[in-house]
């Protein structure tokens, strides 16, 4: 069919003069209504947001709003200190006069998580997930990540996460030789000098290859590799890549978030994500073609490798699955981004902060060892049952480890880890915004908000456009949650029936701490991420004793990195130095 009708060519063609100034006319056009929807919806609008109205921060600048402040203090810190100053519920302004409201009110809270297609995540943050994963479950809206959510959770169900964990003991154990060889090479007095961060960054991306897709990063070993493991390499750079350009994001980046097809404003780093993406898309595509393949083979119902990708690949292919509610193959290839943007860095940094506790409070670390070594077989206070490794576990015979649901019969190693998760929360605060007007309900005992007008609110009113805040690490420190010693690192908090009491208040998927965030966006791999720290810092700390090497130096929480990460004061580059030794 012809893009015009013949008489409509024809006549172009003849006056090309008046079809330059209808080309020039309807651009101008198009310019003007753009120019309108931005001042009408994007920057005019929030100057009439019933959030003006809501107590707050003073804005220092119509271009920043209070976004600097956030940026140079330490992760979560404002909102915490704009929470202790001015209440419950309050709003500040983020870039371009735009309203962003946070609440620490239970109800409000519960609200905002469970209506996923009222608040989803900004078009800014959308673009920079999908730019370090694709279009997966994380960048995911509406019925598009409702379908995929299905999927994807019923990959992670409890029976899968257990069998999950034999590899995860596997490279803990791997780790922990690698480790030993470094001490036997040391000369000073049986001990080596590791950076935690980096190490653990290593293992997990390890785990997250082979429990994801059954392949063997070998990152631990990565000094070793050779030119076979090329594909290998080749992904691991790529990701790398992906996961390192989302540091330090600057305002032009912000930019270049809201415009997503605006390659020109795209910095360097960006371009090679972009690049690292394509590199992991095209693998992606060839390990599905394998998998499908491999089970086409074998039929659905055989005993087969039991890595992420395969479990989504076996449930989406099953004929259970009615078509309309079956993931493309590229909704598929997008998991695997996915996973390992959403699950390695959030495992390693949690894991690095769980490292510089035991590190700087020798106390706490024996406790966790006290408590491994009585439930170790042939210890006479052991009631944990031990599992030997399965037959195709290179460490069959040499060693055992608990089984799944005992990692969870030592309560201290528990209680610490959940403690860790509290005050170190990788992902500080997750951002929404209000697709629609709506109004946000609050818990019936909230004595009401406390306006600038002086009228007492009893609802939050939200407009269109409105940015709302999860001030996840602030919420965790609220001395409303957890009693006046909120800020203490304390695992005992969790234990006895202090602990149970804990365990009732916060709409989170993990009791009580919100870093798995809760509602129909909470982190669907938290209880692997539980396994996986557990399992590292039970092998850590049953094999060596951690050292912090220098007393005068300061670790801080570097604050424009993805997540919070840990930072030598004073020195460059993300890092964690530990000494260790052979317990
Ligand atoms: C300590 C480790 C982890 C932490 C603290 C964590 C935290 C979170 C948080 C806060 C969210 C919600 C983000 C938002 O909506 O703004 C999330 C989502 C998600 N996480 Fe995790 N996560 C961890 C580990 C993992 C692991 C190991 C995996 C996978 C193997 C994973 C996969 C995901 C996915 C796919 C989502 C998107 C869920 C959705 O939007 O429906 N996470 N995580």
């Amino acid at each position: 069919m012809a893009l015009f009708p013949d008489f409509l060519g024809t006549f172009l063609l003849k006056h090309p003069f008046l079809t330059f100034i209808v080309v020039i006319l309807l651009s101008a056009l198009i310019l003007v209504y753009y120019i309108l929807y931005l001042l009408t919806g994007g920057l005019i609008r929030p100057h009439f947001s019933p959030a003006l109205n809501l107590p707050g921060p003073k804005s220092p600048s119509y271009l920043w709003g209070n976004v600097k402040t956030i940026r140079d203090l330490l992760p979560g810190q404002a909102h915490h200190e704009w929470y202790e100053q001015y209440g419950d519920v309050f709003a500040y302004k983020g870039f371009f006069g735009t309203n962003r409201i946070c609440t620490h009110d239970v109800r409000a809270l519960q609200y905002v998580l469970n209506h996923g297609e009222e608040f989803t995540k900004p078009e800014e943050v959308r673009n920079t997930l999908k730019k370090l994963g694709g279009e997966g479950l994380i960048w995911a809206e509406g019925a598009v990540h409702k379908r995929q959510r299905r999927v994807v959770l019923n990959a992670f169900n409890n029976n899968n996460v257990r069998q999950l964990t034999e590899v995860i003991w596997e490279k803990a154990l791997e780790l922990r030789d690698v480790w030993f060889s470094r001490i036997g090479k040391s000369a000073a007095a049986a001990r080596a000098s590791v950076d935690g961060l980096d190490w653990i960054a290593k293992l997990t991306f390890d785990i997250m290859g082979l429990t994801g897709f059954g392949f063997d990063f070998n990152y631990i070993n990565i000094d070793n590799l050779d030119a076979e493991e090329q594909d290998a390499d080749e992904l691991v750079k790529a990701i790398k890549q992906a996961v390192e350009s989302g540091d330090n994001p600057s305002f032009l980046a912000f930019i270049g978030a809201m415009l997503p097809r605006s390659k020109m404003l795209l910095r360097l780093k960006e371009k090679i994500a972009a690049e690292a993406h394509d590199t992991m898309h095209a693998l992606g595509l060839k390990l599905l073609q394998e998998k499908k393949e491999e089970i086409l083979k074998l039929g659905p119902n055989e005993e087969q490798r039991s890595d992420l990708c395969s479990l989504l690949v076996r449930a989406n292919m099953s004929p259970d699955v009615p078509e309309s509610l079956r993931l493309s193959d590229e909704d598929v290839v997008a998991q695997i981004p996915t996973f390992l943007i959403a699950g390695h860095e959030t495992t390693t940094t949690t894991v690095a902060w769980a490292l510089y506790i035991i590190a700087t409070n020798p106390e706490i670390q024996n406790k966790i060892r006290r408590e491994i070594i009585t439930s170790l077989p042939g210890s006479s206070m052991s009631a944990v049952p031990f599992t030997p490794f399965t037959p195709f576990s290179p460490f069959h015979g040499r060693e055992s480890h608990p089984e799944f649901e005992a990692l969870n019969d030592h309560p201290y190693l528990d209680a610490f880890i959940k403690e860790v998760l509290r005050l170190y929360p990788a992902l500080p605060v997750s951002r929404r915004v209000a697709t629609k007007d709506c109004v946000i309900p609050l818990s019936p005992e909230f004595p009401g908000i406390k306006c600038k007008d002086g009228s007492i609110a009893h609802q939050i009113r939200v407009q269109k456009g409105d940015g709302i805040d999860i001030a996840t690490a602030s919420i965790n420190l609220s001395r409303t949650f957890f009693g006046e010693d909120a800020a203490e690192f304390k695992p005992e908090r969790w234990l006895g029936a202090k602990g149970e009491k804990l365990h009732t208040m916060l709409p989170s998927i993990m009791p009580n701490i919100m870093t798995f965030l809760g509602g129909s966006r909470a982190c669907v791999g938290y209880k692997f991420a539980m396994a996986e720290i557990k399992i590292v810092i039970y092998t850590i700390i049953r094999n060596f004793r951690i050292e912090f090497p220098d007393p005068n130096m300061e670790i801080i929480r570097k604050n424009d990195a993805i997540v919070a990460r840990p930072l030598v004061k004073g020195q460059q580059g993300n890092q964690l130095p530990l000494r260790i030794r052979r317990v």
